[in-house]
């Protein structure tokens, strides 16, 4: 299979708000995360989606002594995660993973989340507890169709497929086949030329991005995104597919576009893309 270019800026306008709406057409977004020592990676997804236009954020940290330090973004809800939490807010999209850690508190999130009605979005830790625990495989493989994003780097892509992260990036386009038929999820393989994927759908890949986005967090700002197109897409007409493609595209452009303003690629931060982010996603 070869992948078409990715080319989902025509996609935009269906995001523009309509005179009437509220923070309900823009969805609500529920992040679990921030272990201790990683709660930036939960703020920076948070941040992000809220940058990128989500209705709400709530974060739910597994660290409760993060809360009280976090204090630079007030408009993010935050809670500490409790297991049976998850469903009471009633979330549109769940985003699992930026910073999460492992252990037991973590994987019974992860089931509650995997379990919910919401679109999920799975980063980072909650992908490498799938990898090694065959139940939460099962309750993903149980979701319906086009309901989750998965977004993997080639270490965790690794993980999900027993293999080294040398092998996924040999042939990054059978990797992709490999984790879709695993999951029956939509897929992200991140890393340079990023890769799309899901069950039914046509694989694309993303020319845009540049080393730069090599730097600890710009992942989470691209969960954040994700998760934020996904929550405005199910009242503006986008479905998750288009949603997660949506969100790889501006996160790239938007690093490419500081890259030309002069940002980077050395030094460039998660936190100025995800505000070129939004820029990018009010131009008309
Ligand atoms: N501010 C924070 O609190 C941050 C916390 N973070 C969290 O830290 C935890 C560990 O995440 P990491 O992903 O850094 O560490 P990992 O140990 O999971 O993955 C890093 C390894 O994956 C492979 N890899 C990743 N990207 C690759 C690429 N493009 N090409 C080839 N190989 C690649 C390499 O083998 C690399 O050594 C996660 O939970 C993450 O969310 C990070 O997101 C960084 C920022
Ligand atoms: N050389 C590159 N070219 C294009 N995109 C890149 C490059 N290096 C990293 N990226 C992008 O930056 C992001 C890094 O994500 P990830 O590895 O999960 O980082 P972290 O976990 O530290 O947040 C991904 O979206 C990836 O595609």
């Amino acid at each position: 299979m070869t992948a078409q270019t990715l080319n989902t800026f025509h996609l935009i306008p269906r995001l523009e708000r309509q005179a009437h709406e509220h923070k309900g057409h823009a969805g609500k977004v529920l992040m679990i995360g921030g272990a201790p020592g990683m709660a930036g990676a939960i703020l920076l997804a948070g941040r992000a989606a809220l940058h990128a236009g989500a209705g709400w954020v709530i974060l739910d940290f597994v660290d409760e002594r993060a809360i009280s330090v976090l204090s630079d973004q007030p408009e993010l809800m935050l809670r500490v995660a409790q297991v049976g939490d998850v469903a009471q807010i009633h979330p549109d999209v769940i985003a699992i993973g930026p910073g999460l850690g492992q252990g037991n508190l973590v994987k019974q999130l992860l089931s509650e989340a995997l379990q919910s009605s919401a679109l999920l979005v799975i980063d980072a830790d909650a992908l490498n507890l799938i990898a090694t625990n065959p139940h939460l495989l099962s309750q993903l493989k149980a979701r319906s169709s086009l309901s989750t994003v998965l977004t993997p780097h080639p270490g965790e892509a690794a993980n999900l497929l027993k293999e080294t992260t040398e092998q996924i990036q040999s042939n990054r386009e059978l990797a992709i086949q490999k984790l879709v038929d695993l999951t029956g999820s939509i897929v992200v393989l991140k890393g340079q030329h990023t890769l799309l994927h899901a069950p039914e759908q046509s694989m694309q890949v993303c020319l845009r991005g540049n080393p730069g986005m090599g730097v600890g967090g710009m992942g989470d700002v691209l969960t954040g995104v994700t998760s934020a197109i996904l929550a405005q897409g199910i009242r503006h007409g986008l479905n998750a597919y288009e949603a997660a493609c949506l969100a790889v595209e501006l996160h790239s452009v938007a690093a490419d576009n500081l890259l030309n303003q002069g940002v980077g690629p050395i030094g460039l931060t998660p936190s100025e893309v995800l505000l070129e982010v939004r820029n990018l996603i009010n131009i008309k």
